[in-house]
């Protein structure tokens, strides 16, 4: 899997890499103006031949220092190179400067003042053409908001793309926070971003990916740095076999020997008459996952309507908690959905609390080894559980049954949904961004797991998942996995039978939610736009033919 850090993590971790011994800090620099100055050539081979010209930006903290290595070596390349200074050179940090006077002695800078800001006449004064633009004014180190001088960059980014242009910013879109992908005043938007070592979190969630188009990581040698992995966010699998070790099923259960409820069985719970579309689409996503078994429980008047749809999967009535609670003695149900159409009356809510409250027969075996999963129907005590739609406004208004959540739930809410459930966090986030590093989506999402004790699934083009330990992923469909179709009516519904399969399959709650939420935008992506809430489950075979599974 990838790892994905913010900015603190990046700075321990090169900060071990030079207390190490193996490199310098003005080595890394060297390596990142390196790594930027070769993703370029890559992505535009046109600019290796013939003269061009660059206007690097360059702040006044490290990230600038990587602008004056960029415009050193690109004059050495025979460009044309204008290179200005936001800041005082004076001020500039050691090894920034360093390279400052290496370009100094190279060529000519032009200085602006960041407090006050330079006149609007001064930025003005570029040159009539040129080729690149390089954005070196802010990275990792962006504390407060962007203003001054470069909102008139960024204002005037528009007349710089037709003017054929190419913008690239350096590690991050100066002015786009790089753990919460927040703009803290303004930014400006890049044609490409080059980062190093590892994808800061900031360039998948919020607007990341919108000012940041195309990411290339430079590789700046500190691969197998000790603090690599503490506390990292995770991306999408990198390697196929990332995303086979994903989505393929636990050990614990014998696939080549299992009988359909060595596969689990799911009980998706459905609303009344003329409202179990959104389940039966749950319900399907939960058989073609791999569930052995589905059925789908629904009030009595329903039935007809749901049997004259159904054909694999199982149908039973639910009229009540007596009913329900008499279902679940069959212990081979393993995994519940309850939420999509499911409706948020008296019944539904008793209900809620009858599956909150129920333990299966048997001794509960206590908290597993983090990540590891249990073979369906071996683990008895609470049952598993994905909670959507309905049943996340019902959680909303009833402080006794959100108590009665626990670390087997995986919550599923889109926005609206979470500013529901957990207002106070929601408004933390909706702020706008004053000081960076701002308020993340993953802080929210990690404050959320915590005070719920189960895992949130926070939806969006920048689904963010976390349990309540803080392990946290993201599953961005975004960059080449933009699958903005995604956003038809039901597609919440199959994510949640997804979840509920993989559940039932065996899988933990994290590792569930993480394999579903990757699962279902793989499924988008490979149908292609045109999509509709139906095709994702049935688009499933084919992923995972695709995985060779
Ligand atoms: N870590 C690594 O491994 C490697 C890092 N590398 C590079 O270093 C970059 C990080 O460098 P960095 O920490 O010096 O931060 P950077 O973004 O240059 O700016 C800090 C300065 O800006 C100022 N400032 C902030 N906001 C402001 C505002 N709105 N308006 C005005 N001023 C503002 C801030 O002032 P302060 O808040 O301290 O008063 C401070 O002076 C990183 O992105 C990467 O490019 C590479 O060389 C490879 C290895
Ligand atoms: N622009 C987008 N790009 C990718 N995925 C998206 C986008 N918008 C929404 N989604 C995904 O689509 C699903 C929509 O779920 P939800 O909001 O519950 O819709 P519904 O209630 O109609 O099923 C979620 O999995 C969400 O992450
Ligand atoms: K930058």
């Amino acid at each position: 899997m990838t790892e994905l850090l913010t900015a603190a993590q990046m700075r321990a971790i090169e900060q071990a890499a030079i207390e190490s011994g193996n490199v310098a800090g003005l080595e890394l620099m060297e390596r990142a103006g390196q790594g930027a100055v070769g993703a370029i050539l890559a992505e535009w081979p046109e600019l290796g031949v013939g003269e061009h010209r660059v206007v690097v930006l360059c702040g006044p903290g490290n990230n600038g220092g990587d602008g004056f290595v960029i415009a050193r070596l690109l004059k050495e390349a025979g460009w044309e190179v204008d290179v200005s200074l936001y800041g005082d050179a004076g001020n500039l940090p050691p090894d920034a400067k360093v390279n400052y006077e290496r370009w100094a002695a190279m060529g000519a800078i032009r200085a602006y003042r960041i407090d006050p800001p330079p006149l609007v006449d001064d930025y003005l004064k570029l040159p009539d053409r040129f080729d690149l633009l390089i954005d070196a004014v802010f990275g990792s180190g962006l504390t407060r908001p962007f203003t001054g001088l470069f909102t008139i960059i960024a204002l005037g980014r528009e007349r710089l793309t037709e003017a054929g242009v190419k913008c690239v910013a350096v590690d991050v879109p100066s002015g786009l926070c790089a753990d919460s992908g927040r703009v803290l005043g303004c930014v400006i938007p890049a044609d490409l971003t080059v980062t190093f070592h590892r994808q800061k979190v900031g360039h998948f969630l919020n607007q990341g990916p919108e000012v940041s188009t195309k990411i290339s990581v430079a590789d700046i040698g500190i691969e197998g740095s000790p603090r690599s992995r503490v506390g990292a966010v995770g991306g999408c699998p990198a390697a196929p076999g990332d995303a086979i070790q994903l989505v393929e099923t636990p050990r614990q259960l014998d696939k080549f020997n299992g009988h359909k409820y060595s596969h689990g069985h799911a009980l998706i719970l459905s609303g009344g008459v003329g409202k179990g579309g959104a389940a039966r689409l749950s319900a399907r996503g939960a058989l073609r996952i791999g569930a052995g078994a589905v059925t789908i429980g629904c009030p009595p008047a329903a039935l007809i309507e749901n049997a004259a749809q159904l054909t694999a999967i199982m149908l039973t009535a639910v009229k009540d908690v007596y009913a329900l609670n008499d279902i679940l003695k069959d212990d081979r149900i393993n995994a519940l959905c309850l939420g999509p159409g499911f409706g948020v009356g008296d019944r539904e809510k008793a209900l809620l609390a009858a599956v909150l409250e129920h333990r299966s027969p048997g001794r509960d075996p206590g908290p597993q080894p983090a990540g590891q999963s249990q073979g369906p129907g071996s683990r008895p005590g609470l049952r598993r559980i994905v909670l959507d739609a309905d049943v996340l406004s019902l959680l909303a208004q009833d402080e006794s049954l959100f108590a009665k959540l626990h670390k087997d739930c995986v919550l599923t809410p889109h926005g609206g949904e979470f500013a529901r459930l957990f207002p106070d966090i929601a408004e933390r986030l909706n702020q706008p961004a004053s000081t960076g590093p701002a308020y993340s989506k993953v802080d929210a999402t990690r404050d959320a797991a915590k005070r719920s004790g189960c895992v949130i699934l926070f939806k969006g083009p920048d689904t963010v998942i976390a349990d309540p330990s803080g392990r946290c992923s993201i599953n961005a469909a975004v960059y080449e996995r933009s699958a903005h179709w995604l956003a038809t009516a039901g597609s919440g519904d199959v994510l949640a039978g997804f979840i509920t399969g993989l559940l039932a399959r065996g899988f933990d709650p994290m590792h569930a939610a993480k394999a579903g939420a990757w699962l279902h935008t793989e499924c988008a992506r490979s149908f292609g736009p045109g999509l509709i809430a139906e095709d994702l489950p049935e688009e499933l075979p084919k992923v995972f033919r695709t995985l060779g599974l």
